[in-house]
């Protein structure tokens, strides 16, 4: 049987830990709060994130990282984007040597423009070969209501997608394996982005037209900065690309979407903010998206509009009238 640990017990992770334990796998989950812990513990149920979800007896929790990581041959990691390096700073050296290192996280870090594969590397001292990175249309609530999806399991390490992959396969959860970690971690963090501004339009009455177009020319500018950075263009065509941008930009239980559309409604970012205390990946990365996209040559006008929003304060009715101003050019350029 498989020993794994999930650091994080917010949405995704405590949905993720559910799959692991359905698929056959001992499951420990790490929670920053000790109170959550012991809900998950003495109720079966993690109230404040997935309250409809039972989760099966072969998943226990702790707030202590080291009693977490006890013997884990595969360790997910679940903590918001921003807070990945002060986390592993805290607790990084307590997963195994020979464990697989699972990133479930969507965003780039502000200040040093990496990928969470790299912040894992850099940060944990993890061997690249052993980092596996599991992405694509994976709206956490509709994963712990069993319903079905598919995710696409990265590393550049073929043992070892394949493993995490077999550890994470249930009926309802099918893991297909990519060798392509930049795309994957770069459609992941873009499409958060792309949210937002679909989001923006939609809480500003905007119709499908809208949407599909800030969708679609989304997926073109995440493919050109993607291809930058040596990744490979088909990925953007599969589950970490149109995949997960078609549900995170169509879905209201998307965090980002919401947040989007939150703020074309007219309320501030702060107000914003402080009615969720859920993870909104793109909010922050937009920034930082923006700032490797220049530092590669890539032309994003969606990312840089959104940061503008974010960042300067600008309003979402003058970034569409910004974007529909453009010079024209070849859909391909
Ligand atoms: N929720 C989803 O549907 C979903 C699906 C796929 C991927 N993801 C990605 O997974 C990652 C985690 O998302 P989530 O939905 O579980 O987020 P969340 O906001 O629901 O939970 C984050 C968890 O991290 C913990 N945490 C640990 N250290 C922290 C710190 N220093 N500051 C704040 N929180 C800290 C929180 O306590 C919480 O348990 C994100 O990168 C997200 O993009 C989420
Ligand atoms: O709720 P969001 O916007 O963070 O999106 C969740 C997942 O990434 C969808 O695949």
């Amino acid at each position: 049987m498989t020993r794994a640990t999930v650091f994080g017990s917010g949405s995704w992770g405590t949905a993720y830990a559910a799959i692991l334990a359905d698929a056959g796998c001992d499951v420990t989950i790490w929670s920053r709060r000790p109170e959550v812990a012991d809900e998950i513990n003495s109720t079966r149920r993690n109230g404040g994130y997935l309250p409809d979800l039972q989760l099966p007896d072969a998943v226990r929790a702790t707030a202590d990282p080291r009693e977490a990581a006890e013997g884990a041959q595969v360790a997910v990691l679940a903590v918001p984007s921003q807070t990945l390096r002060d986390n592993l700073a805290q607790w990084g050296d307590a997963i195994g040597d020979d464990a697989y290192v699972v990133s479930l996280m969507k965003g780039i870090e502000l200040g040093t423009t990496r990928r969470m594969s790299e912040v894992i590397a850099e940060a944990a001292s993890v061997d690249p070969e052993r980092i596996v990175v599991v992405s694509g249309p994976n709206l956490a609530r509709e994963i712990a209501a069993k319903q079905p999806a598919a995710a696409v399991v990265a590393s550049t390490n073929a043992m070892a997608r394949a493993r995490v992959a077999e550890a994470s396969a249930t009926p309802y959860f099918r893991p297909y394996t990519n060798g392509d970690v930049v795309g994957v971690e770069i459609g992941g963090a873009v499409k958060n982005v792309i949210a937002l501004a679909v989001g923006m339009a939609k809480g500003m009455g905007m119709g499908d037209n809208t949407m599909a177009s800030l969708l679609t020319r989304g997926l073109a500018e995440t493919a050109r900065f993607g291809i930058r950075l040596g990744a490979d263009p088909q990925t953007f065509l599969g589950l970490a690309g149109v995949g997960d941008l078609v549900a995170t930009c169509a879905s209201p239980l998307s965090r980002n979407y919401t947040f989007g559309f939150k703020l074309g409604q007219g309320q501030t970012l702060e107000e914003v903010q402080a009615s969720t205390k859920q993870t909104a990946e793109g909010v922050k990365s937009c920034r930082s998206i923006l700032e490797l996209a220049t530092s590669v040559g890539a032309e994003v006008p969606i990312v840089e509009n959104v940061a503008a929003v974010v960042f300067e304060g600008r309003r979402p009715a003058d970034v569409v009238e910004q974007l529909m101003s453009r010079s024209r050019k070849h859909e391909r350029s």
